[in-house]
């Protein structure tokens, strides 16, 4: 926790309704099929000769008074997604919604008064103040740029949010080199909260700080967030500031969102490999399970380049679990548990969306080589466990029926156990992905559907 003197927030003048939790809460900005390209030009006359596919097709949405963290490894296209919906860029395709109003391809003039409803913090408090302005000058500067005279005048004004963000107003004529690195994060947001706005995208607002200094932005924002009812967009990459901060977090992959789902579901059952993968590398602060092995998942290699992705999931190139379907099918964003969507053939705790295909690619044997046994293992059972439950509901008349399916299920789970260590078996699964449709087909052909279901990685290693 923060070792601060607590932060005393006075009341805001036209002050929001304190925040109220965020599940059902009205829908303030809604983003469709977003997508950010960025042409590569060459040569003497700049032809394009492709495009960095940083933001490939996104929704999402984001309702009043919730925090919404949006993580992955760099490079997937956080902040340009971040960027894109404060309407910094403009998106190649796609919508974005604000308060029901489309405002995708708004001009200058058409955003002006969304410039106030709208705000960004920066990831880097050196960079993004004016080293020549002095404190003063930098938050005040939000007013004079919309014409806004507050009662008691700028100054006056600019001094009450010093205070709120817990900077003392007599350093109102200081310069930024006058401050830490915290101090200048915290004159970021006060100059973001001079208008009230609406919504506040925060692009990794901590991470250029040191870690004691973390936390009390973080609770800064977080008390902020209370005050004055604000919504949040919190970009990160690091899972532990996304877990504190978020009611409902987006995991992107190369331009995608692969999972979108409440905290504490996506924490607790994460559905998406990937996810899993990114949760298994945050630290458990529990001392009880201090002594736990680990089952930290390493992923296999780098992110691929987003100006030509892999086809299908993207992700799969360095997925366990990857077969054929996941080379040639994208998977779609699918509600799959309530408040949990996942785009994946093969999800983590629950039914396997492709049963049928059961062969790994040869990258997903490479990747599972990586992975835990525990967790390939658990990653059967949860699936077997999940598919014997869906079996039941769904043959309600024939209890016996369904019982002997999941029993069936649950018997290939505990064989997938046994055979982790097991020879591959030859031919069987052979470098599936440098085969073709034929051979997908005869694989079909060959499995069945419960062994399939108990976890198709494991059963085919
Ligand atoms: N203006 C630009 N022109 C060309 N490519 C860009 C531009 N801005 C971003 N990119 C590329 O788009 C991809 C996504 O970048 P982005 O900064 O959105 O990712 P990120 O997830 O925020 O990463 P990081 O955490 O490192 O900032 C990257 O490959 C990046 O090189």
């Amino acid at each position: 926790m923060s070792d601060e003197k607590a932060v005393k927030i006075p009341a805001q003048s036209d002050g929001a309704a304190p925040t109220e939790g965020s599940q059902s809460g009205e829908i303030l900005l809604k983003v469709t099929g977003l997508q950010k390209h960025f042409p590569i030009r060459k040569g003497l006359l700049q032809r394009q000769t492709g495009s960095v596919r940083a933001v490939d097709g996104i929704d999402f949405e984001v309702r009043k008074g919730e925090t919404l963290g949006v993580v992955g490894e760099s490079g997937c296209g956080k902040s340009t997604m971040g960027r894109l919906i404060t309407r910094l860029l403009e998106p190649t395709a796609g919508k974005v919604e604000f308060e029901g109003k489309d405002i995708t391809h708004l001009g200058v003039a058409g955003m002006r008064p969304l410039r106030r409803d709208v705000q960004m913090i920066f990831q880097d408090p050196y960079s993004s103040l004016n080293p020549r302005h002095t404190v003063g000058t930098i938050v005040g500067a939000p007013f004079k740029l919309q014409g806004v005279e507050p009662e008691g005048g700028i100054k006056k004004e600019v001094q009450r949010l010093l205070s709120v963000v817990g900077l003392n107003p007599e350093h109102y004529n200081r310069y930024p080199h006058e401050f830490s690195g915290g101090q200048r994060q915290r004159i970021g947001i006060a100059r973001a909260l001079a208008l009230s706005p609406k919504l506040v995208v925060a692009d990794e607002p901590v991470s250029a700080l040191d870690v004691s200094i973390q936390a009390q932005v973080v609770n800064l924002l977080d008390d902020l967030q209370e005050e004055l009812g604000l919504t949040y967009v919190i970009i990160a990459h690091d899972l532990s500031v996304v877990r504190h901060v978020s009611d409902r977090i987006a995991v992107m992959y190369l331009g995608k969102v692969v999972e979108l789902s409440d905290r504490d579901s996506l924490y607790k059952a994460p559905m998406h490999p990937y996810t899993k993968a990114l949760m298994s590398a945050v630290p458990i602060p529990d001392p009880k399970r201090k002594n736990e092995k680990s089952e930290r998942i390493l992923l296999k290699g780098d992110v691929p380049s987003p100006i030509s992705p892999p086809t299908g999931c993207r992700f799969h190139t360095r997925c366990w679990k990857a077969t054929e379907i996941c080379r040639t099918t994208e998977p779609q964003l699918l509600e799959l548990k309530p408040g949990q969507r996942v785009a994946c053939h093969h999800p983590e705790n629950f039914e396997d969306q492709a049963p049928q295909d059961t062969v790994l690619l040869s990258a997903a044997k490479e990747a599972a080589e990586l992975v835990p046994d525990e967790v390939l293992e658990e990653s059967a059972q949860t699936s077997a466990a999940v598919a014997a439950e869906v079996e039941a509901v769904a043959a309600p008349e024939e209890p016996a029926a369904a019982e002997a399916e999941g029993a069936a299920a649950a018997d290939a789970a505990s064989d997938a156990e046994g055979s982790q260590d097991a020879p591959e078996e030859p031919g069987a699964s052979e470098d599936s992905d440098e085969s073709g449709p034929a051979a997908d087909a005869d694989t079909s052909a060959e499995s069945g559907k419960p062994e399939a279901s108990a976890g198709q990685e494991s059963t085919e290693k």
